[in-house]
């Protein structure tokens, strides 16, 4: 599939992402494939998936485009840091490859313009995941096809916040040309609407829609006394 293609095939559409953190009862390959069924049955258009042996078993199943990644470890530059993983992620059948392009340095002395000709070589296409402006104007010139919002708040420097970042969704959308999605903490059907709304081509939610673990703890925050 070409971008247009997927793009034109995205456009104001949701994707949902179906992970689990490391230690969650729900981190298990079956169970991912369950949700990301789900996901199809609800009108999901996408699925995001981490991990080659859950995006192959997804891919095997599910008759939607899969954006694979793969997490390896959980500090600095860990959402498909290098190459080999990026191959990995394509070889196991992602329509897309998302990938850490902040301007962090990455495990391997590689840069991210070598992630994106590796993987276009093979095949796939790459979704950029950036926290700043400036980081997806880069990785929109370096030939990403898509570039993401998910790192926003989580790289020292950029804003935390408990909802999206819309003004980073804005500004990206006004900037480049390459396809802006929306993806980090959208935790309602209304947030996931503003986004579009805000300039995003398509949304990622993740955690409000496959996270029973996370949206249990919320509740019952919520109704936990001080
Ligand atoms: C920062 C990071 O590691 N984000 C990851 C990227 O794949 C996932 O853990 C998120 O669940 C995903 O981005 C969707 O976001 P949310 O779950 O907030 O809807």
């Amino acid at each position: 599939m070409t971008a247009q293609e997927l793009a034109t095939t995205l456009q104001g559409k949701l994707i949902v992402s179906c992970q689990a953190p490391p230690g969650d009862p729900m981190r298990e390959t079956s169970t991912l494939v369950r949700l990301a069924l789900s996901a199809v049955a609800g009108g999901g258009a996408a699925i995001r998936a981490n991990d080659p042996e859950v995006v192959a078993a997804i891919a095997a199943v599910v008759d939607l485009p899969v954006i694979g990644l793969w997490k390896d470890g959980d500090v600095g530059v860990f959402i498909t840091p290098t190459v080999r993983h990026a191959l990995a992620v394509a070889g196991a059948g992602a329509a897309v490859v998302a990938a850490d392009a902040t301007d962090r340095p990455r495990p391997d002395g590689s840069t991210f313009a070598e992630l994106v000709e590796a993987v276009h070589a093979a095949g796939a296409l790459v979704m950029a995941d950036v926290s700043t402006l400036a980081e997806g104007v880069t990785a929109a010139e370096l030939g990403a096809d898509f570039v993401s919002t998910t790192l926003s708040g989580y790289v020292p420097g950029t804003p935390k916040q408990t909802g999206p970042d819309l003004d980073l969704v804005a500004a990206l959308s006004a900037a480049i040309d390459v396809p802006v999605v929306a993806e980090g903490r959208i935790n309602t059907p209304e947030e996931a609407a503003e986004a579009l709304a805000r300039g995003a081509h398509s949304v990622v939610v993740g955690t409000a829609i496959t996270a029973p673990t996370a949206l249990t703890a919320r509740f019952v925050a919520g109704i936990t006394r001080p």
